[in-house]
């Protein structure tokens, strides 16, 4: 079978993501202000972040999903450590004001998307986990021992790892680009999925060898994709569980490619703990995702992202500066992020 090529992009594909995740920004601006009344609560005065958890009763990760994305709509600002609404926010989305559209805004109140991510701020738990109104159909794209995920069944691991590989083929040759592993030997791939990361950077460091770490259903598609791309003598595929398998020992590299975004911060600081103990002395972790502002108050299109990935999964998108507190737990410390492709970059940490 003759190989698959992986071509650079020839035009830039950020502008679709952009659109696709637009519907976030529907959910989060109806549900702050026909479900949770923010704007108003917010009309009596500046609220301390744990004002804002208690009066809308809300956990951690759900309020930062859902405050920085207003941040990012700029309708709510930071001042001395107190959340605010913006004069935009105060003219048109207090239900009092003579030019509130709150009304308009609340159209949508009752529309599925907006009641389910109602409910997912309100149960913090991602589709498919088992809750009180939810069968549990299994989440997607975690797998937490114990609990149904739609990546140990055949079909949907398949589906779901298949539609993460249209970006990643745009991405990956990028990363390739940017990432010096002409010194290295081996390189592990936590959650590699498809393992196209690791087939672009083989393809291009003909003496690294590749280990892709995934659920067993996930490396099925793996393995295809190492033999379509012809480096399936290079590239080592592991079974198991990123949190309790067993990780080779002195790796160079470790990547972890649109995983952390997957977990919430305990969960995160334990990957980058078993990272950092998998590598070789002047080994290196790096975190390929997106980057939040460390002001945790945009760029907009990847608070909607953020979204996404909450309704979804255990995580959220993060800030640079809320991944270097992460690796400093780790023992890790990082330079700065290297831009990719698709809103993605590159953090590269060593020990500290
Ligand atoms: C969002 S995908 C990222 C895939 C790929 N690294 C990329 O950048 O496109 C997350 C991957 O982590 C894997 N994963 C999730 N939980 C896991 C676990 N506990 N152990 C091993 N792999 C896991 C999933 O099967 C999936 O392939």
């Amino acid at each position: 079978m003759p190989e698959s090529p992986l071509p650079h992009a020839t035009i830039d594909p950020t502008s679709i993501f952009e659109h696709f995740r637009g519907n976030h920004g529907t959910e989060l601006l109806t549900a702050a202000a026909a479900h949770f009344r923010l704007f108003d609560k917010l009309a009596a005065g500046p609220l301390a972040w744990h004002e804002l958890r208690s009066q809308l009763a809300l956990a951690e990760r759900p309020l930062v999903v859902l405050i920085t994305a207003l941040r990012a709509m700029r309708l709510i600002e930071r001042a001395s450590d107190k959340y605010r609404l913006t004069p935009l926010a105060r003219e048109h989305l207090v239900s009092t004001s003579p030019l509130s559209v709150a009304d308009y805004i609340g159209l949508a109140a009752e529309s599925p998307g907006v009641l389910a991510m109602v409910e997912r701020l309100r149960t913090d738990l991602p589709a498919g986990a088992k809750s009180d109104t939810d069968e549990g159909a299994g989440t997607a794209f975690i797998y937490r021992e114990g609990t149904d995920s739609a990546m140990e069944q055949e079909a949907s691991a398949r589906h779901l790892t298949l539609a993460l590989a249209g970006r990643a083929k745009n991405v990956a040759p990028v990363l390739a680009d940017v990432l010096p592993l002409a010194g290295d030997e081996t390189l592990l791939d936590l959650g590699g999925g498809t393992g196209i990361y690791s087939i672009a950077l083989l393809r291009k460091y003909p003496q690294l060898r590749a280990i892709v770490l995934d659920r067993p259903e996930v490396l099925k598609v793996s393995h295809e994709f190492a033999e379509q791309y012809g480096v399936a003598d290079r590239l080592e595929l592991l079974a198991g569980d990123m949190f309790s398998a067993a990780l080779p020992a002195g790796v160079d590299r470790v990547l972890l490619s649109n995983i952390l975004h997957d977990w919430d911060v305990p969960e995160c600081i334990e990957l980058l703990k078993r990272s950092a103990a998998a590598l070789s002395v002047r080994g290196e972790v790096l975190i390929h995702d997106v980057f939040l502002s460390d002001e945790l108050d945009g760029p907009l299109p990847i608070a909607l992202y953020s979204a996404a990935l909450f309704t979804l999964t255990e995580g959220r998108a993060y800030s640079a500066a809320e991944y270097r507190a992460m690796l400093g737990a780790a023992g890790l410390t990082a330079g700065q992020v290297i831009p990719t492709l698709i809103h993605c970059g590159v953090l590269v940490a060593r020990r500290a």
